[in-house]
């Protein structure tokens, strides 16, 4: 889809197609409709950036939360949505073995206990090796600090997807 195609949408259009670039918010995109015509699929990217910022924190705290856990219970169920178990799948998290699949449970828990959120992390930017050292990592963070990476996570999940519908035309260089 290029941005003529994209400009040219419905609403309801709209959120269909862009509906879970930020996973299981739909909101988000109706919250963005409204900023058309997007110049390209940046300016969509970044409307959409603004929004997430402009939230409470109670709001972006709503839209970690609606992340599944990597590895987690929906990947073992089937209950992912297509883009998460792309994304899982891509990491090598349907590969783990007994003792990755504990710790990445063990820490998954104490992570959530500790900031009332789902640990987020772009899986298509990682490999399991480097989402379970994030994990652990992160486990260290401030509260406040914790929740604008797992945003900024959110933010580049997003820029993918985003790539993933918007097929910006070649550059023409000069
Ligand atoms: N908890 C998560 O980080 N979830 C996810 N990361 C991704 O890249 N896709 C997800 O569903």
């Amino acid at each position: 889809m290029d941005m003529r195609q994209v400009n040219s949408l419905s609403y309801e259009e709209f959120v269909e197609t862009f509906g879970n670039v930020v996973e299981r918010c739909p909101v988000v995109a109706a919250a963005v409709w409204s900023g058309r015509p997007f110049a390209n699929s940046h300016d969509l990217e970044a409307s959409i950036g603004e929004f997430i910022d402009s939230l409470p924190v109670a709001g972006q705290e709503g839209i970690v939360r609606c992340h599944p856990d990597l590895a987690g219970r929906d990947l073992k169920r089937g209950a992912l949505t297509a883009e998460s178990r792309g994304e899982q799948t891509q990491a090598g998290l349907t590969l783990l073995d007994a003792g990755d699949a504990a710790r990445m449970n063990r820490l998954n828990a104490q992570y959530k206990e500790r900031f009332g959120f789902p640990f987020v992390i772009c899986a298509r930017m990682n490999n399991k090796e480097e989402i379970l050292l994030r994990l652990a990592e992160r486990l260290g963070n401030e509260p406040a600090q914790e929740r604008q990476c797992a945003i900024e996570e959110v933010k580049k999940i997003c820029q993918l997807r985003l790539q993933d519908i918007i097929q910006c035309p070649a550059t023409h260089t000069k």
